[in-house]
């Protein structure tokens, strides 16, 4: 790895970020469930980052995926390189800093990108990753297909929308395992740029050491680790798809000079094939034109990985240009 010497400062506030309580999202009682609603709409609208609680996944299934996500870290260089592919849709992918061979700067970060959903695909070392890593994403993906139906009815849609205008039923899941070293000279590099996810909805978790800041009212917030809970965050699709109404949020993670941080986030996005445009029903006639082109997820994602990762780049290429 190699400094990547980005010279950002590290601006800091302190507010605190929304909390959805997951078994409020799916309660059987509609008032307790139109609160949670309200709730993540304005989760959504004032943040694009909210912390997700009492969601059901077992704390042990989230300890054994970071620990097999470490191990995989730990193996020689030999044995990761493997998967040290050059295409930005092998699935299954090690690497170092975000896009080695065109990034300007390098970040202080490996990582392993492992494609779960539609094909599932693992590494077989070590071996406990593939049980593992099956049942997570399993886990993982219920809450996500939840939380994405409380998105579609906050935005005044069916609560079906978006799982099937986007096919979500063959929608794509990443899992990306971050781990960042400890850093002797922590204020002249970065571990991960600021950037917005390309998905709809990304469920993160990890270890118990801080790093991540999310970019809100102009300024970096801290976002501290929160044990057995995830922190979400929507993705470019869901800004696309809501005509700009839920935007997604620039955030990365800062590196310190003592402790091993790993973070891992699952990432949930539509089908390939799926074209994703805003939805007719959020765009007007008046004053409210659709403000992004339709394009196939799969052309997204392809540009979003394969390009240097500059804050909201991608997004600004699908975007409709007033006249
Ligand atoms: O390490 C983190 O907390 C940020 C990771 C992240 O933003 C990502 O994997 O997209
Ligand atoms: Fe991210």
């Amino acid at each position: 790895m190699v400094n990547c010497g980005s010279g950002a400062s590290f601006a800091d506030t302190k507010e605190s970020i929304p909390v959805l309580d997951f078994s409020l999202l799916t309660s059987t009682d509609p008032h307790e469930r139109s609160k949670a609603i309200l709730e993540l709409a304005k989760a959504c609208q004032d943040w694009g980052f909210f912390i997700v609680t009492n969601h059901e996944v077992p704390e042990s299934m989230m300890k054994g995926i970071t620990a097999a996500c470490r191990e995989f870290f730990e193996l020689t260089e030999e044995e990761k390189g493997e998967f040290g592919g050059k295409h930005v849709l092998d699935p299954i992918r090690y690497g170092t800093s975000f896009n080695a061979s065109i990034d300007k700067v390098l970040c202080w970060r490996d990582y392993l990108k492992v494609f779960q959903h539609p094909e599932f695909h693992s590494p077989n070392n070590p071996p406990s990753f593939r049980e593992i890593s099956l049942e997570y994403g399993k886990r993982v993906r219920k809450v996500a297909k939840d939380i994405l139906r409380g998105i579609s009815e906050s935005l005044g849609l069916e609560d079906n929308y978006i799982e099937n205008a986007l096919n979500l039923e063959n929608g794509f899941q990443l899992l990306t395992a971050n781990l960042y070293p400890p850093c002797p000279q922590p204020e002249l590099a970065m571990g991960f740029l600021a950037h917005s996810d390309h998905g709809l909805l990304t469920l993160l978790i990890q270890n118990e050491i801080s790093g991540l800041q999310v970019h809100h009212n102009g300024k970096w917030v801290n976002i501290d680790p929160i044990p057995n809970s995830f922190l979400a965050n929507i993705g470019d699709h869901v800004e696309i798809l809501s005509n700009g109404k839920y935007q997604s949020v620039l955030h990365r993670a800062v590196v310190n000079n003592r402790d091993v941080r790993i973070s891992i986030a699952m990432q949930h996005a539509p089908a390939w094939d799926a074209v994703v445009s805003p939805a007719s029903e959020l765009v007007g006639e008046e004053g409210n034109p659709p403000a992004f082109r339709g394009m196939e997820y799969k052309e997204y994602l392809e540009l979003n990985q394969s390009n240097v990762l500059d804050r909201k780049s991608c997004l600004e290429r699908v975007r409709n240009r007033v006249i």
